[in-house]
């Protein structure tokens, strides 16, 4: 016998993502669905939420539906291939793959629009793909549906150099766009360490090293075209606009950064570019203990040196790196350092940054300018991952990715640590420590299901004691389908029910990204 809930559930599920459509349904009787709706998420109605089974959807996806998808972008531009939708069915992440039931790989934003629409119309779920690189799960189909791949749009449409700025497609790559225009001597400096699409950056809100001397995505986008759920095509920000500042209205801009596919989807980019520095110099240097390093870069901070990474390796990640790598790095808490500015302002920067550190206990300074001597100085920090996942054969990394205000970044580090011991796990700990942004990289085996549940449990509590330090449970990867129980207590029930209405209000059938964000 079907249980009740699940009935009315379903009637409620049905009716709202019809009644725009309904004729005898008046509006009072759609606010009252609406708002039935979103009770029944928050369990006030005692009705469960959920989205409509992955069967249901699944069955939707039909041979006409298929054919209708290639009659919109081609045939050759439609997969049904298990291998094609393995490959869209997962990012870096430990999260298992779950797959779409087709993949559209989209040539313009016309093709973007009328996908949205088909699937829309027929309330099939739709998951942007950028470049797979996320690492909360974001792309996974976890209600099956259209993959919609929009890694093909590679043009850059313009660069206005004399504006530092520019506008790209969204399957340009960030390593792209900075080839591209590299002879300007400008370059787009936000970099996840991984080769992921600048759109797919805007969705994800992504940051990075850099990000503390240049920002986080949040602060480099002017402007996107983003298409709506129903195949709307709108400027956030209006069309062609790239002012640096704008007071005129909400500021749609920032609320389609960190979306995550679940409002629209970001087919092209205004961003801001920032000249290469004149000079670059980098630096290691290793400290007694992991609250002297932090210390320092608080201090660092503090004092307004406008330094362009301040990065955190701790003894277990130099250890896994020596290992990996076959180096002889001093086994320390260590800071990995990057100055960008004229020669004299590089200069006063490094003295000043030496001096903190050095009251810090800081020692075996280590001094790079070009470019090879950087990148083999930087060597460890560049490798990190592949090192920690090699401390256990067979494993895949797990990341956590807590972020607080500075001041308190000494205490949650040292804690972590402590945690970590008592908990007996190795979890090599780096950070984007200027922003008070750092990530434990645990080695996770697969075949021991057990250890991955102790490892979700040492993330969650992490997280915990991230809020309770006035901090996020996600600098910079993302909600995904990994963090979604965190979302209320991170923004409480009033903060998470306005995003609730906001997803309503641009997705009332719900059908991007779904199961993503919002907890289940
Ligand atoms: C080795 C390594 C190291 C790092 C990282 C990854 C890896 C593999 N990352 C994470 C990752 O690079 C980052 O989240 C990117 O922004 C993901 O961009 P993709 O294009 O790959 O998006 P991907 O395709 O993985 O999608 C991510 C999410 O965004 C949505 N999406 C993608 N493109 C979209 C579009 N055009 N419109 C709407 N929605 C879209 C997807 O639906 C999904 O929910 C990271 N990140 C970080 O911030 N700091 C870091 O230090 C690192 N470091
Ligand atoms: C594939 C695992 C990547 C781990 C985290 C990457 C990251 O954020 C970083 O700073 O490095
Ligand atoms: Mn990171």
């Amino acid at each position: 016998m079907r249980d009740m809930s699940m009935t009315l559930d379903l009637t409620l599920t049905s009716l709202l993502s019809n009644c725009d459509r309904l004729q005898g349904v008046n509006m009072f009787s759609q606010k009252f669905i609406r708002h039935a709706l979103l009770l029944s998420s928050r369990g006030k109605s005692g009705i469960r939420c959920r989205f409509r089974s992955t069967q249901a959807i699944a069955e939707k996806v039909t041979d006409g539906f298929v054919e209708d998808l290639r009659s919109i972008v081609g045939k050759a531009n439609v997969s049904t291939a298990e291998a094609v939708r393995d490959q869209h069915g997962h990012d870096e992440s430990y999260h298992e793959t779950t797959l779409p039931d087709a993949v559209v790989f989209a040539q313009s934003v016309e093709h973007v629009s009328k996908v949205a629409k088909l699937c829309n119309d027929n309330v099939v779920p739709l998951i942007p793909f950028g470049s797979g690189t996320g690492l909360e799960g974001g792309i996974n189909a976890l209600k099956g549906g259209v993959c919609l791949d929009i890694s093909q749009m590679k043009n850059v449409i313009e660069v206005n150099a004399e504006d530092f700025d520019c506008t790209v497609e969204s399957g340009v790559t960030r390593g792209e766009l900075n080839s591209y225009i590299r002879d300007t001597g400008l370059n787009f400096p936000v970099d996840p360490g991984a080769d992921a699409s600048v759109c797919g950056m805007c969705a994800t809100s992504a940051s990075g090293t850099n990000a503390v001397r240049y920002g986080t995505m949040r602060e480099n986008v002017l402007n996107m075209e983003v298409v709506l759920a129903d195949g709307t095509v709108l400027w956030t920000a209006g069309k062609n606009k790239r002012s640096r500042k704008t007071s005129a209205g909400y500021n749609l801009t920032n609320l389609f950064v960190g979306s995550e596919g679940t409002l629209g989807i970001i087919t092209k980019a205004t961003i801001r570019l920032y000249g290469i520095p004149e000079a670059t110099l980098s630096a290691v240097v290793h400290f007694p203990s992991i609250q002297e390093a932090v210390d320092t870069t608080v201090q660092v901070m503090q004092c307004g040196v406008p330094i362009a990474r301040i990065e955190f390796l701790d003894e277990a990640a130099i250890d896994a790196f020596n290992k990996y790598s076959k180096f002889d790095m001093k086994v320390a808490p260590s800071l990995f350092l990057e100055f960008h500015g004229s020669p004299s302002s590089v200069e006063e920067q490094k003295e000043v940054v030496e001096e903190i550190a050095k009251m810090n206990n800081g020692s075996n300074f280590k001094w790079a300018t070009n470019a090879d001597e950087r990148n083999r100085l930087w060597k460890a920090r560049h490798e990190i991952v592949y090192a920690c996942t090699a401390l256990v054969p067979g494993s895949k990394p797990y990341s956590t990715d807590v972020c607080v205000p500075i001041s308190n970044l000494p205490a949650v580090i040292v804690q972590t640590k402590e945690m970590l011991k008592k908990e007996n796990l190795v979890g090599p700990i780096v950070g984007h420590v200027g922003d008070g942004n750092f990530h434990i990289f645990f080695p996770v085996d697969h075949d021991h299901p057990e250890a991955l549940t102790k490892i979700k449990a040492m993330s969650e509590k992490m997280s915990l004691l991230a809020m309770e330090m006035h901090g996020t449970c996600t600098g910079e990867h993302g909600i995904g389908m990994g963090k979604r129980e965190l979302l209320e207590k991170e923004v409480g029930i009033e903060g998470l029910r306005a995003m609730q209405i906001v997803k309503n209000a641009f997705d009332p059938n719900q059908i991007l990204n779904p199961g993503k964000i919002f907890p289940v």
